[in-house]
């Protein structure tokens, strides 16, 4: 039986109206959920600590923000737009002693709750509404009145309308025009950290990063390595995210189809998929999350470094060149989010 898919005629903003809704946080997600809210009609504010960086942009933006104590009591619906592995310090000393009964926490992925680095009062709502891309694209399609798919999630269903109010936030945000699709907490959060380590971004990063180096160890210019293996990578990923692999495969050669299906299951083997087993296995039993709270608890040190050295891979400088070339390519400020963590 296919999973119901919750669309634009499976919602509205009625569960959401006469609400206050805090997005505390105003980083990727955040900002995000919070503008794509506000242009949907719904009541949005922000929390943030004193001397956050995003403060300035939110008010920019038009919003109202509070600190995060305040902006939890004002709210109805509070959604925790901060990093997994701050959530306890920021849950425990302004979120917690100001949740009343009748208000929902809401979280766009499930580390806190299901690694239970938090504990929730019962008599609160506990959802999720997770959209299936990255907050700064969930922003850019909802404006170009696209959608970025979402997962709803209800872990406390207290007033019995958790559900209801996960599904208007959807809406809110744009979900329900790509698609919504109904889970746990346990099953967003094991995929989701499955998906960014194996697939979508370090085991894209890692090959994109050693198909580069084998051209030009091999004697062809970066220029060229840097075409083959990360422009051109976006162009067949959008084929197949239009059509599928199938699909995709209509509009290459014959010559590359024949390389595709003989040579590419010997480059992605059987040793690829144990090795994403063992991924799935470490995420399962706790063990991935108990080394990522370690790390930083412990002052990001093997996590700066090992994101600087990606900084200075050949790769980004050549990059950084070509695409100076290309000016449709959207240019985005990066230069604040790789400052290094603490
Ligand atoms: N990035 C993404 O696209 C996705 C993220 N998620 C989830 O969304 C949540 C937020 O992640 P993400 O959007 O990446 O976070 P970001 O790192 O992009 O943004 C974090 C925001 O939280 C603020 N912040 C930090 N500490 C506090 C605090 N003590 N009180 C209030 N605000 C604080 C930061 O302020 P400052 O600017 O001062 O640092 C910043 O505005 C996480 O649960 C994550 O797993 C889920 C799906 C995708
Ligand atoms: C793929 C990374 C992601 O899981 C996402 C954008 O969905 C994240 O947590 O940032």
């Amino acid at each position: 039986m296919p999973a119901k898919i919750y669309t634009e005629k499976d919602a509205s903003l009625a569960p959401l109206k006469g609400k206050t809704c805090a997005v505390i946080g105003f980083g990727s997600q955040g900002h995000a959920h919070a503008l794509n809210l506000k242009e949907s009609g719904v009541n949005v504010i922000i929390g943030l600590y004193p001397g956050s960086k995003s403060r300035k942009v939110a008010e920019e933006k038009g919003l109202k923000v509070y600190d995060t104590a305040e902006a939890v009591k004002k709210a109805d619906v509070i959604f925790v737009a901060v990093p997994d592995t701050k959530i306890p310090d920021v849950f425990n000393k302004d979120i917690k002693p100001n949740l009343v009964k009748g208000k929902t926490l809401l979280f766009s992925h499930g580390f806190a709750i299901h690694f239970k680095t938090i504990t929730v009062p019962a008599d609160v709502n506990v959802i999720m509404v997770a959209p299936k891309g990255p907050g700064h694209i969930v922003r850019r399609q909802y404006t170009e009145g696209k959608g970025v798919p979402a997962l709803i999630a209800i872990y406390q269903n207290a007033d019995k309308q958790a559900k209801k109010i996960a599904l208007a936030w959807a809406h809110g945000i744009g979900g329900t025009r790509g698609g919504v699709l109904e889970t746990t907490f346990k099953e967003e959060t094991e995929t989701d950290l499955f998906g960014e380590q194996t697939v979508l971004c370090g085991g894209t990063s890692a090959l994109v990063q050693a198909g580069f180096e084998v051209l030009v160890e091999a004697g062809y210019s970066p220029e060229m390595a840097y075409f083959e293996c990360l422009h051109e990578l976006k162009l067949i990923v959008d084929l197949m995210n239009e059509s599928g692999i199938a699909g995709m495969r209509f509009s290459i050669s014959e010559t590359a189809k024949w390389g595709d299906v003989k040579v590419g299951p010997k480059i992605i083997d059987k040793s690829v998929k144990k090795r994403m087993k063992e991924a799935l296995k470490d995420i399962q039993t706790g063990k991935f999350a108990k080394e990522w709270v370690r790390e930083t608890k412990t002052g990001y040190k093997k996590f700066n470094k090992l994101l600087k050295d990606g900084e200075k891979h050949p790769i980004e400088k050549t990059g950084a060149r070509l695409r100076s070339l290309m000016p449709w390519i959207k240019k985005r400020d990066i230069k604040g989010q790789q400052a290094s963590y603490s």
